[in-house]
């Protein structure tokens, strides 16, 4: 499959090129030249098709044949090896729980196939050691920590937030060593995705190290994320609603996934952006015009983000016509009291216990429904409420259920190294 840059189409790769870069020479972020629709009779046969045959058939033309059929069956298998249940949380609102896998959030799938494809492309080429760079403002950090974790050929360097990120989260990127080191930013996230992407473009780092990215901007992390929307719809193709989908909003990677997945076919209706007070998309949908804003912290900090990378590849897949974008795709924004005041509701109502970001998922969507009785809706749950413990806690006023894995996370020793500046990362790279 050939790749284009966003910022110039001249600017082609072939997936694994795109895989080993991140981004492109000029700093877009890459498209797939051609989506191919799946066939109708997919869709018809899903009930029938296990994660492993959905997700194949969803990404194989994405990859083309750069990695082999059964390579790339073991890749996925390795990578959906968990649950994506849908929990009913009243007859109109479903949540699809993503944090089952092994860093309790949704960033494990994406995480644990850009590491298949990768490891795959070390092996059979002469790509020599490749460094991964990641920005995380909480979860991409832990996940990708996680699934290149000893993988022969890869350094991996995860740059977060001080003080910005939750204890859990804390830890899961700084207490594993060997070949993943962890720099605490003093900033916020966006200075963080800032540093990583001026790295790519710097010759007297590139010329010494080959860089790559880890989080949404690389294809490889995004694509596989539309996954289990697949996974959902096979849970949901019974309703004879129109289907919405709610999800949680910080750098759109999650929802441009779903909607590549719409576009290769699922029959998904609507998407809706759940933002926290870190509105540019939510103004963007108002005004039309794109202005970054510096990040504020919230309670839902892995969406503190102000300037969100894949939003142009979203008005990409909507060929930038707005009318079409607002048909198909709303954005709202929520502050933390109201995001709380769900988390209560819901649990006081049904005893379901939300994360602050499934919160403001639910929030979008209830919002949604209030002038759409057509539909039913499912949020993204997208990380376990213990990530969040001390906020969860508090909201809902009661005690949340500590798995064995957190407990002995959290007796590790945290190492990480301090950084102020690009300088810093920069003097990093170089040493
Ligand atoms: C728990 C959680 N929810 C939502 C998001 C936002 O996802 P995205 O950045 O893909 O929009 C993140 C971070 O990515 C997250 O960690
Ligand atoms: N919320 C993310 C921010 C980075 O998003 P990504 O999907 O582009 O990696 C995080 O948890 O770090």
């Amino acid at each position: 499959m050939k790749y284009f840059s966003l910022n110039n189409r001249e600017h082609t790769s072939n997936f694994e090129n795109a895989v080993v870069r991140g981004l492109a020479p000029d700093k877009g972020l890459y498209f797939p030249e051609n989506i191919d629709k799946l066939p109708a009779s997919f869709f018809n046969n899903i009930q029938n098709l296990d994660k492993t045959e959905i997700s194949f058939e969803a990404i194989k033309s994405f990859v083309g044949n750069e990695i082999s059929n059964s390579a790339l069956i073991d890749i996925i298998d390795q990578t959906v090896d968990f649950e994506f249940p849908i929990v009913e949380i009243n007859d109109r609102i479903g949540s699809l729980e993503l944090f089952h896998g092994p860093t309790l959030a949704f960033k494990d799938v994406g995480a644990r196939f850009m590491a298949g494809s990768l490891g795959y492309f070390i092996k059979k080429g002469n790509l020599g050691k490749i460094t991964v760079l990641v920005a995380t403002s909480g979860d991409t950090g832990g996940a990708v920590a996680n699934g290149f974790l000893g993988v022969e050929g890869i350094d991996v360097v995860i740059l977060y937030p001080k003080g910005k990120v939750s204890e859990i989260q804390e830890k899961q990127l700084t207490t594993l060593g060997k070949n993943i080191t962890a720099l605490e930013v003093k900033g916020t996230f966006d200075d963080c995705q800032v540093m990583v992407k001026k790295a790519f473009l710097d010759s007297d780092i590139t010329n010494e190290r080959k860089l790559t990215s880890a989080n949404s901007i690389n294809v490889a992390r995004w694509l596989p994320q539309m996954f289990y929307y697949l996974f959902a719809y096979k849970q949901l193709q019974k309703m004879d609603k129109k289907l919405v989908f709610s999800v949680p909003s910080g750098n759109f990677g999650n929802i441009c996934a779903g909607l590549m997945a719409r576009e290769i076919g699922l029959p998904i209706d609507h998407f809706i952006a759940s933002n926290n007070a870190n509105d540019t998309i939510t103004s963007y949908m108002e005004t039309e015009e794109y202005k970054t804003k510096p990040s504020v912290a919230t309670i839902s900090n892995a969406m503190d983000v102000g300037d969100p990378s894949n939003f142009v590849r979203i008005l990409k897949l909507f060929k930038h016509d707005h009318a079409y974008l607002k048909e198909k795709f709303s954005a709202y924004s929520f502050n933390d009291e109201k995001t709380k005041n769900s988390m209560r509701e819901v649990y006081s109502e049904t005893g379901y216990i939300m994360d602050p970001h499934g919160a403001v998922g639910y929030l979008g969507l209830q919002k949604f429904l209030q002038t759409n009785p057509d539909y039913y809706g499912t949020f993204l749950e997208t990380a376990h409420p213990v990530k969040f413990l001390n906020t969860v806690e508090e909201a809902i006023n009661n005690k949340v259920a500590i798995p064995d894995s957190i407990q002995s996370l959290m007796e590790k020793q945290k190492k990480s190294l301090q950084i102020s500046n690009y300088e810093d990362l920069k003097g990093y790279l170089l040493s």
